[in-house]
Order: structure tokens, then sequence, then C-alpha cells
């Protein structure tokens, strides 16, 4: 379980998170959502104990995420960073071991065969037969999912995602949630992803917390906070919500704002252009 405390970080004296609480149980699937510079990622980083608050608490299992070391926090939290890891000499499959780092002992060695866990994160990622591959030699997309089977290796209890689908095509967009949501489901891991896309985050998230201006707009299920009056009211974005219609999540369709101009300059356009 996470329990947040009146969280506050400032930053050259300018709050960008002022005073937040609330909690999250384990084994969820949490999205954060909120418009650029709402202060999601340094949220993330304070929920992964990397950074500290100003004052606050995030408390992981009931101790303080101040106060774990770096390689024991590494045992059960694992994080995915936006724009996934920077290429290397490595190759695939050695950076995938890699997660296996905080359960190595001084030498380097673990005290189990763990070559089925690697080629499990390895095959769940579609990385099979680009294993031997350099990491510099991937695109970006690739690199992602790289990234994804390394922290799969790790086999977490928590989960942190900064916009994980950044680079990825729709295809992969959508295998990615599916395999951390079959993934949250089978081991009970807890998962908290920053998303942009709204459609998606309703998708996969049992529930949303909302961030506006350094504080929580509203936490709550999908069905809630996909509604246009808190969309405009935290994005300035006009939308229509409908329900899709095989799952009957609540989708967003946006509005743009003046669609009709558009059309008719350009029919104004082809006509004197006879
Ligand atoms: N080291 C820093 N120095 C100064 N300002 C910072 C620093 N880190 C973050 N900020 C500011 O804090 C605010 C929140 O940043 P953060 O990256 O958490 O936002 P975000 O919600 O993740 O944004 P985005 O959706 O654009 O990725 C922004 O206004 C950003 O400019």
């Amino acid at each position: 379980m996470i329990d947040v405390q009146k969280l506050v970080t400032m930053i050259h004296g300018k709050p960008i998170l002022n005073e937040l609480s609330f909690t999250m149980d384990a084994g969820s699937m949490y999205g954060i959502i909120g418009p650029n510079g709402a202060g999601k990622s340094t949220l993330l980083h304070l929920l992964s104990g990397v950074d500290k608050p100003t004052s606050g608490k995030v408390l992981l299992e009931g101790r303080d995420a101040a106060h774990y070391g770096r390689k024991e926090l590494a045992k059960w939290v694992a994080v995915l960073q936006q724009g996934g890891l920077a290429p290397a000499g490595f190759t695939v499959r050695e950076v995938v071991a890699m997660g296996r780092y905080p359960f190595q002992n001084w030498m380097g060695e673990e005290k189990e065969d763990v070559t089925p866990l690697i080629d499990e994160a390895l095959e769940a990622m579609g990385l099979t037969g680009l294993q031997e591959r350099r990491m510099d030699q991937l695109s970006g997309g690739e690199r992602q999912r790289a990234a994804l089977a390394k922290v799969m290796a790790q086999d977490p209890s928590l989960l942190l995602l900064d916009e994980p689908t950044t680079f990825l095509d729709i295809g992969y967009q959508v295998q990615l949630l599916d395999i951390v949501k079959s993934w949250q489901r089978n081991r009970r891991m807890t998962v908290i992803a920053v998303l942009h896309d709204l459609n998606l985050a309703a998708h996969y998230c049992d529930k949303l917390l909302v961030l506006h201006n350094g504080k929580i707009e509203a936490f709550e299920a999908p069905a809630v906070i996909m509604e246009p009056d808190l969309i405009e009211r935290v994005f300035g974005a006009k939308a229509i919500v409908l329900p899709h219609p095989q799952t009957g999540v609540p989708q967003l369709l946006l509005q743009p704002s003046q669609p009709s101009s558009q059309w008719e300059h350009l029919r104004i356009e082809r006509k004197r252009k006879g």
C-alpha cells in the first residue's frame, strides 16, 4: 500500500506539488493524468523514492520511501522512465539481464538460474529475435520495449511508468498496456502510470488521479473522470464523451474549435483556383 501524506515539492520557491494526500492499494493499476507541467513526473519520482519532497511523506508498505536504501528499494520498485533507456553499447539481452542487478551478490550471481525469467521477458516484448542486437542499433520503439523487458526481469511489486507509450506505434501501445495489465493481475503487482492518452488510461486503469496546478483535481474511477466539464476545466479542451461500442468504457472525442470555418476556407481556396 502507498500512503502519501501532505506531500509538498517547492522548486525555486514555487510550489510544484502542493499538499498532496492520497492512498493507493496494492495490486491495482492507477493512472496519473493532467496537463503539461502539472507535476506528474515530479510526483512519480517522489513515489519511486529517488527524489525527496520538500515536506510530507511517501510511505511504501508503511515505511518512509526516503529511508530505503537504493538496492533495497530496487528489489520491489521498478521505474520505466520517459523515453526508455539511452542507447548504449550493450546488447538487448545484456540490458534485460541488468534488471536482476538488485538481487545479485557482489560477484554478480544469484541463487537461482534466471535464464527462463530473462527469456520470458524478451519473448513477451517480441525481442527474442533482437536479443543479440546492440541497443544503439534499435529503433525508439524497440528500445522502449527493451526497457520494459528489463523491468519485467526485475519482477517488481510496484511498477512506475512515465509516459510508457510515447515512442510506440498504436499496435505496440495497446500491446504494452495489455502486457502490463495481465502482468499486474497475475502477479498482483501495483502499477502507477503517467499517461497522456486519456482513452487508453480509461481502459486500463482502475482509478485516475488528475493533477492540475500541483493539486489533486480528482482521484476517481475513469467513469467519473471522463466527463466533459472536468476535461475542459483541467485541459482547456472541449470534448464529447461516448461509451466504447465494445467495452462500454467512456472515450473522448476532441472537438476542434472552429471546424466549419476551416472547411469553408478550403472550399473558397478550391473555388478560387478553379
Ligand atoms: N529542476 C527543475 N527546475 C525548475 N523547474 C522544474 C524542475 N523540474 C520540474 N520543474 C517544473 O515543475 C513543473 C512540473 O514538472 P513535471 O515534469 O513534473 O510536469 P509533468 O506534469 O510531468 O509535465 P509533462 O506532461 O509536460 O511531462 C513544470 O512547470 C516544470 O517546469
